[in-house]
Formats: structure tokens, sequence, C-alpha cells
């Protein structure tokens, strides 16, 4: 050791494992905006004891790593390197956020063939390597990935989740909190479906307090364009911000930190992530969001959630758009 006259080492002192737990490790795929969004707020919260990342561009996987590890004397401890996949044996959870990104005017469906390509290389090797882990995926189109993910991955559905609606769920609970000048932690709604164009606002379960917010009545003001301008701003928030910043980052990498705790936790949380759905609301045979149980073991739970006609018609539509680009694919 360097400089060792600087301290004294008793014998007892250096047989003592400084952790006695196994560590929490996680692998983040994917050095781009929202690989380096996520790996930032996990290491803020402290989320693992071990992250590695990793890119196809070593260069820029260097810089990024530097940068979040000259930020280490500010945080909790975490050994965060730049590695490959082979040193992610022991990971609890890799977080896929490798691939192609939208330009400004592409759909997340607009990605589809791009990404499946990267898939089939990736996901192989993210089994061979990291066994014992849940995939979070992230990359878009998030709904029909996780469902590739599944099927290359041969891993049970409980184990391969998709970020799906957690992040359109947010947006639609920070805009109606706004508007009801409420703390969105204290306002409870759903975004289900796909996580795009297809969407579905379920707003006959927003609710306050137990009170739904369609039942208080508006005061006689016709609430509905109200409505519809907050969904089409949830809906739309992406096309927003890509045009404005050329991608999103920063609020789904909060919202994988609380996926990735749910799991780790095994906290049982309720969270809107993509899992395969076989006989609900009469849907099979695809990846798409519903209020789902995250714990340790991933998703092994959907809740039965009681819809409208109208939004059941919608989800249906939505699964329809996913199933006709998944009959599309060359797996
Ligand atoms: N599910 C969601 O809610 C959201 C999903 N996204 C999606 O996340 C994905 C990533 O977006 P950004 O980070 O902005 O893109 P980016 O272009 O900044 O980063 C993508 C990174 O993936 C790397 N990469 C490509 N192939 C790889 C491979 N085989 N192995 C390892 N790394 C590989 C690239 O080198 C690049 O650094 C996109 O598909 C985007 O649409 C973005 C925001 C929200
Ligand atoms: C890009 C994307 O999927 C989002 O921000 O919702």
């Amino acid at each position: 050791m360097l400089f060792e006259n600087l301290f004294t080492t008793s014998s007892e002192g250096e047989s003592t494992s400084p952790i006695v737990r196994r560590p929490r490790k996680g692998v983040i795929v994917g050095a781009g905006q929202v690989g380096m969004a996520c790996a930032y707020s996990m290491l803020i919260q402290n989320i693992f004891d071990e992250m590695v990342i990793v890119d196809v561009n070593q260069h820029k996987l260097e810089g990024e790593v530097m940068d979040l590890l000259h930020g280490l004397p500010f945080v909790e401890p975490t050994l965060v390197r730049a590695g490959t996949l082979a040193d992610g044996e022991d990971a609890d959870i890799v977080i896929i956020t490798a691939g192609a990104k939208q330009k400004p005017g592409e759909t997340r469906l607009d990605l589809v063939n791009r990404n499946v390509e990267v898939f089939k290389g990736l996901i192989p090797e993210v089994v061979k390597c990291c066994p014992k882990a849940v995939l979070l995926i992230v990359t878009n189109p998030v709904d029909i990935m996780t469902y590739v993910a599944l099927k290359l991955s041969g891993l049970p559905s409980s184990s391969v989740i998709g970020s799906g609606t957690v992040l359109d769920t947010a947006r639609f609970r920070y805009l109606l909190a706004q508007k009801l000048e409420l703390d969105p932690r204290s306002l409870h709604a759903y975004v289900i479906g796909e996580h795009g164009d297809s969407e579905v606002p379920v707003w006959s379960k927003v609710n306050i307090a137990g009170m739904n917010l369609l039942d208080v009545e508006a005061e006689g003001k016709d609430i509905n364009p109200l409505l519809q301008d907050i969904f089409a701003q949830v809906k739309n928030a992406a096309y927003e911000i890509i045009q404005r910043k050329g991608a999103t980052s920063y609020a789904i990498g909060l919202g994988v930190a609380q996926i990735v705790q749910a799991i780790l936790r095994n906290q049982n949380r309720v969270l809107t992530v993509s899992t395969l759905i076989q006989n609900i609301h009469e849907i099979q045979n695809v990846c798409l969001s519903l209020p789902c149980v995250v714990n340790r073991q991933g998703v092994t739970r959907v809740l039965n959630l009681s819809l409208t006609q109208a939004e059941l018609q919608q989800l249906q539509h939505s699964s329809q758009v996913l199933q006709q680009t998944i009959k599309k694919l060359k797996l």
C-alpha cells in the first residue's frame, strides 16, 4: 500500500469485511443521456453499492464515468466503474438504455427495427453474463423492446420488465397536481397501455384522498377541454422536449431509480411498468403497462383495474397497436 506509514492497521481490522450483507449491484447498458441520467439519480440516492456502466462507445463511456466519479466525495459511497457485461456476473438488475433515440418528429415505434437489431446482439450476452439479474428495459419503443427482450432472453416474464408508462404517469400526476396546487405525491392517477401515442389516461381513477376527481362537482363548468389539454400535454411531452433539447432524460432517470428501489428493497410497490399481459381485459401476449406490484422478483402480480367501457376500448386499441408491431418483427 502507498503511504502505509500514515496508518496503523490492527490485526483484527485486517480480517473484518466492511460490508456484511451482499452488495447491491446494477449494470447500466448505454451511457447516453438516459443511461447517465439513471446512473446519476441512482448515485445520489445511493441505490447500489456497485454500479457498472457499459457502452459500445468506450471513449465516451470513460468520460462519463470519470465525471460521475469526481462527485463521489459529495455522496454516500458507491463503487462506479466503466466496464463490460462480463463485469455483471452477480448483478441484481441490468438496466438497458442502449440504442437509437427519436429525432424530432419521429415516433417511438419508428425506432423499432433499429433497436431490435441492437437487442439481438445484446440480450443473449446480458443473459449469459448476468444470469441472476432482473432486466429493466428503457430503450424505446419500450413495450415492444420488453417483449423482444423477453423472447430473446428465455427468462420468466416476471424478470423482464419495461419502464412502461411510469414516466407518463408521473407527467400526468405532475400536470394535474399543478392545476390543483397540490403536491403530486398526494394525487393518484395512472396512464396505462403503450408508452407512446396510443396510451390511455384512466380518468375514472384519478383521486385525491380517496375523492374521485370526476365525481367532485366542477361548479357547473365544462371541464372537458381542461382535461383534454392536460392529457395532450402528457402524450406530447416527449415530442415537445425532443424538439427543444434533443432528448428526454432527467424524469426517466428518476423514474428508473424508483423502479430499481422497488425491486432491490422488495417494496411491493404499485407502478405502471410494462409487463407481459395474458388474459387481462381480454388482452393476450403483449407487453404493456397496467398498475403492477414490483418487488425482488420483478412483477408477479398485475392489479385487476376496473375501467369504464371507453377506457377499456382505448386500452384494447393500444394493445392492438403493439400487437400489430410485434407481428411484423423478424426475431
Ligand atoms: N422508456 C422511456 O420512458 C424513455 C426511453 N428513452 C429511450 O432510451 C433510449 C436511449 O436514449 P438516449 O440515452 O437519449 O440515447 P443516446 O443516443 O444518448 O444513447 C444511447 C447509447 O447507447 C449506446 N449503445 C448503442 N448500442 C449499444 C450496445 N449494443 N451496447 C451498449 N451500448 C450501446 C450508444 O453508444 C449511446 O451511448 C432511446 O431508445 C430512447 O428513445 C428515452 C427517454 C424515455
Ligand atoms: C422519449 C420518451 O419516451 C419520453 O420522454 O417519454
